[in-house]
């Protein structure tokens, strides 16, 4: 399938594709769009498993597809109502066997690749974690009126990594902005355990502390697991703890907290009416801070969960099967168009810098999404930057607010 016309023609030099791509993309001139568009549409008449009652409110004119001797006047109107089932409001998710076998066989591909990319919403992570964010300064107005409690959240960063010192400064504006008090640690790379282990000790006793956070990755001779293990589970907002963990991974227990990031993602499913209940959902890395309680949550949620990992052996193929892809691997681009079943929407985790010279910082953030291509196929997709980043400092917040409304009893 790598050497057809059409995948080829998908292909074609774009921020996704790797060098040796670039190469086969310079015989595309051989071969003009208008007859690559045609070859697929015959392919569909000539395919007897090519459903009548399809696809999706492209509009293309006519003559974009008129090639050689052959005048269909037909494939228009195919392919205009050619439907990917998209209701912005309502996102139905189709679950179709034989779309996933002409998605195989590389006949949706052709025309995905056309489909009008306005037809996919982009589920915006800013807006909602902006609308989070309000709902949670409510809340917190309210408890300090009513109960004089201000939550308050304690962040310890180790090292002078230059993303988590990033992380932890936005962390703390939104504190701030959502009204809650954030107490910061900074200490240098070369500390010890046990300085890391004393503060959190501390701040598990400090009743003015309801969140305690330790920023990740830790500097590689510090024990991760020990000093997770060290926050006392009522204040664990990360939900890492394993006993958190635990519970959320146990049918009919509740963990005190649910992973920011993965909570996240399954809030911005919620709120754009994504229905998750009986769903296929791929999962795609197994890391414990995301993958891992990513697919748990999906499971809670009555989805039908498989987990991609480095060393699956298909990933495209399970990867096409899904209705709802969350991706967490940290891959720029790793998860081109043709791992899209069409209609399916996705959730791109990944916030990777790639060089980029035309911009100031000298880097740009991508997805584990190929976005340009991710976009021609699936029905809603997050963008990145802008995308499910915002909604864990988001859940961060609801999560130290939760905490400090247990820890005071308040309703
Ligand atoms: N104990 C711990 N808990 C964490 O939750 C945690 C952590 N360690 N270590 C690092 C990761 C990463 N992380 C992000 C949070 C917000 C954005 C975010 O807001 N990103 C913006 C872009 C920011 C930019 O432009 O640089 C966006 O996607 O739109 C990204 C990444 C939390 N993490």
């Amino acid at each position: 399938m790598a050497s057809s016309p059409i995948t080829m023609m998908k292909m074609k030099l774009n921020n996704c594709s790797p060098p040796s791509t670039a190469a086969a993309a310079r015989f595309l001139p051989l071969l003009g769009p208008h007859q690559i568009r045609f070859r697929s549409s015959l392919a569909l008449f000539h395919n007897p498993s090519f459903p009548r009652t399809i696809i999706t409110r492209s509009t293309f004119s006519s003559s974009s597809i008129i090639t050689g001797k052959f005048f269909y006047f037909a494939i228009p109107k195919l392919l205009s109502c050619f439907v990917f089932r998209r209701d912005v409001k309502n996102l139905k998710l189709e679950d179709d066997q034989t779309r996933i076998q002409r998605s195989k066989m590389g006949l949706i591909d052709g025309i995905a690749a056309m489909a009008s990319e306005a037809s996919v919403k982009v589920i915006d992570g800013k807006k909602v974690a902006k609308d989070v964010r309000d709902e949670i300064n409510a809340e917190i107005t309210r408890m300090k009126d009513s109960i004089g409690v201000v939550p308050g959240l304690a962040v310890i960063l180790v090292g002078d990594r230059k993303d988590s010192a990033t992380y932890v400064r936005n962390k703390k504006k939104a504190c701030e902005a959502a009204g809650i008090k954030s107490y910061e640690v900074c200490l240098p790379e070369n500390s010890t355990e046990e300085e890391v282990l004393k503060y959190i000790s501390d701040f598990n006793d400090d009743p003015m502390v309801h969140g305690i956070l330790v920023q990740l990755p830790l500097p590689s001779h510090m024990d991760e697991e020990k000093i997770l293990h060290a926050v006392c589970i009522e204040k664990d907002v990360d939900g890492f703890h394993p006993l958190n963990i635990g519970q959320l991974a146990m049918r009919g227990r509740e963990p005190l907290f649910v992973p920011c990031t993965p909570k996240g993602c399954i809030e911005l499913l919620h709120r754009y009416n994504v229905e998750i209940k009986g769903k296929k959902a791929v999962v795609i890395g197994r890391s414990n801070i995301v993958g891992m309680p990513a697919a748990l949550l999906l499971q809670r949620e009555d989805a039908t969960v498989s987990i991609v990992h480095s060393r699956t052996k298909n990933p495209e193929e399970i990867t096409r099967q899904a209705d709802i892809i969350i991706a967490a691997v940290g891959k720029p681009n790793m998860v081109r168009g043709s791992w899209i079943k069409p209609g399916a929407v996705i959730i791109d985790v990944g916030i990777n810098p790639v060089e980029d010279a035309t911009n100031p910082r000298g880097y740009r953030l991508v997805g584990d999404v190929c976005y340009e291509e991710a976009i021609k196929v699936a029905s809603a997709i997050t963008p990145v930057p802008g995308g499910v980043g915002p909604m864990t400092i988001a859940m961060l917040l609801s999560n130290t607010l939760l905490s400090a409304k247990r820890i005071n009893n308040f309703k």
